[in-house]
């Protein structure tokens, strides 16, 4: 896993080793690996021209002792400091090492800067706009995790010079004007071309929107010692200790048997597309419950699964399962042992007495929304803390699709998978991921490891599927097997 601290985490850590450490060191360690970071990516240090938006916080510092480090290996380094109170010492080093610094100073703000910025020109230095303009990187050490969502006019103003000429944006520790602890965007913020983090990543490294502003996050080890994280995401490792792999003495009741109730005579296709997913995940066998022209419609495509009831270890309901939905029954098996995914029209069944056993929901930011009765744009703009509030309120583990996945369990734990593509948002898809999470359900995972398993392997059998290109679900399906393979490791 990839672990996420939140901001009072991070500080408490950060507080308890510096007590342990000489003053600064925890800095130098950040301006050392950004430093690294920013010359790997230019791909050499000497005459690289780079400029420093510099804050009034230590994200402004870690710019500045990285910019001097840059600066002694022959870059040409400019600082632009958005504050008065801009790191002193951090100043003096840069220029020490040869650096220039364009100093705020509301006397002499030049004629073309924007009304509201307090940057000017130093005697006989290029203008700012200039400098970006002819700049191979821009390093935002404008604000880190003391920072509040948005970003000051003078310091959009700044951003947008870099934006309009096409200069990469280094953001230190996260892109600026992000909410650190939530992932939120509710204002304006840096978009940038990757991001250099300390310690450990932050929730918005991990959760969307604000992680699709960060690119390629690099994390640089300063040596803080920090408890469990808020928000873990699901790596390639991951799946190969979590994935039920049969062993000698298994066989199809012991891999686990899915019970599937979806499809209805509208959306008859929904059932097949279901068994697909769910066929391609660990079970041994699948059950089939639903109108008989439907079932014979699955056994068609799919010869292997059995139509009617009998002994299953867990059930998923509801996708396409439209007027079918049979609220009492599927209310009598969330009381039964047996642990049940809920998808799209299954959700209807969902109460929020807490009165069930192991249960995982699949929905959509939409599904989601009708659940907790706020509107659709609220739960896009705020996907962690609805996901987060379901989980909560109903019991359950929610898992919210989207590009981010969010898979959210009662007790606060959180996981997100990230390595879907765009290309996997077309009809059908969340059809596949209800029988693939059913499926490790069934076989014997918790609702939090079969929603982070089946979110991640649907996201790298649409990335096979894809190659860069469209596809379908049933396309997504076909691949379910080839990347659980790759990902255990038995190509
Ligand atoms: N913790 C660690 O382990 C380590 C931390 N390190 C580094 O320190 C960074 C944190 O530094 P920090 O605490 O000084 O806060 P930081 O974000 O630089 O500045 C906050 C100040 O900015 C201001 N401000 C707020 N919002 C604003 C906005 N939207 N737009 C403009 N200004 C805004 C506000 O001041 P005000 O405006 O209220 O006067 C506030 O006081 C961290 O991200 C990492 O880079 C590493 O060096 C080593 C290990
Ligand atoms: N922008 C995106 N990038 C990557 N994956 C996405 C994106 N949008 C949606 N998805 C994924 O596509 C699938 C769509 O599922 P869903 O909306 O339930 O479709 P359907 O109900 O038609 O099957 C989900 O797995 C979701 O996570
Ligand atoms: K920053």
């Amino acid at each position: 896993m990839r672990h996420a601290h939140t901001v009072d985490q991070v500080r408490a850590a950060e507080a308890d080793l510096m007590a342990r450490l000489p003053e600064g060191t925890l800095m130098q360690r950040a301006a050392t690996g950004l430093a690294v970071a920013i010359s790997n990516f230019l791909g050499h240090s000497y005459g690289a021209r780079v400029v420093l938006l510099v804050g009034s916080g230590d994200n402004g510092g870690d710019a500045l002792y990285a910019g001097e480090i840059l600066a002694r290996r022959g870059a040409h380094v400019t600082a632009i400091l958005l504050s008065d109170k801009a790191h002193e010492a951090g100043i003096a080093a840069l220029t020490a090492a040869g650096g220039r610094v364009h100093p705020a100073d509301g006397s002499s703000t030049p004629a073309t800067a924007p009304s509201s910025t307090r940057l000017a020109g130093a005697a006989g230095e290029a203008r700012w706009e200039e400098a970006i303009a002819g700049a191979d990187v821009v390093v935002d050490g404008i604000v880190g995790i003391g920072g509040r969502p948005g970003l000051k006019p003078e310091a959009l103003a700044v951003v947008q010079v870099a934006v309009d000429h096409d200069v990469p944006i280094v953001a230190v520790d996260m892109p600026s004007g992000v909410d650190v602890d939530s992932g939120e965007t509710p204002a304006e913020h840096v978009k940038a071309a990757f991001t250099v983090t300390f310690g450990t990543h932050k929730i918005c490294h991990l959760v969307d929107p604000a992680a699709a502003a960060c690119g390629p996050v690099h994390l640089v080890d300063i040596g803080l010692e920090l408890p469990p994280a808020a928000v873990s995401a699901i790596q390639d490792a991951d799946i190969r200790d979590l994935y039920p792999v049969p062993h000698g003495e298994s066989d199809k009741y012991s891999r686990g048997v899915l019970g599937l109730m979806a499809g209805s005579a509208q959306y008859p296709g929904a059932a097949v597309i279901a068994t697909s997913g769910a066929l391609a995940g660990p079970i041994g066998m699948l059950r089939y419950v639903g109108p008989d022209e439907v079932a014979t419609a699955v056994r068609a495509a799919h010869p292997e699964i059995v139509a009617g009831e009998g002994r299953v270890q867990a059930w998923a309901i509801g996708s396409g399962l439209g007027d079918e939905l049979d609220v009492a029954k599927v209310r009598e098996l969330l009381m039964s042992e047996i642990p049940v995914l809920l998808d799209a029209d299954g959700l209807k069944a969902l109460d929020d007495s807490g009165d069930h056993n192991a249960v995982l929901v699949t929905p959509h930011a939409g599904e989601l929304a009708r659940l907790l009765g706020v509107a659709r744009k609220v739960v896009e703009a705020e996907r962690l803390k609805y996901a987060r509030q379901a989980a909560e309120r109903y019991e359950v583990t929610v898992l919210l699709k989207g590009a981010t996945t969010i898979i959210a369990a009662p007790d606060g734990q959180v996981r997100v998978s990230s390595n879907a593509t765009p290309w996997l948002a077309t009809a059908g898809a969340g059809d596949v991921l209800a029988g693939l999470c059913g499926s490790l359900l069934a076989a014997g995972l918790s609702p939090l490891d079969a929603g982070s398993v089946g979110a991640y392997l649907h996201g790298a059998a649409a990335q096979l599927a894809s190659a860069d290109g469209p596809l379908t679900a049933m396309q997504v399906a076909g691949k379910v097997a080839e990347a659980t393979r790759l990902l255990l490791d038995l190509a």
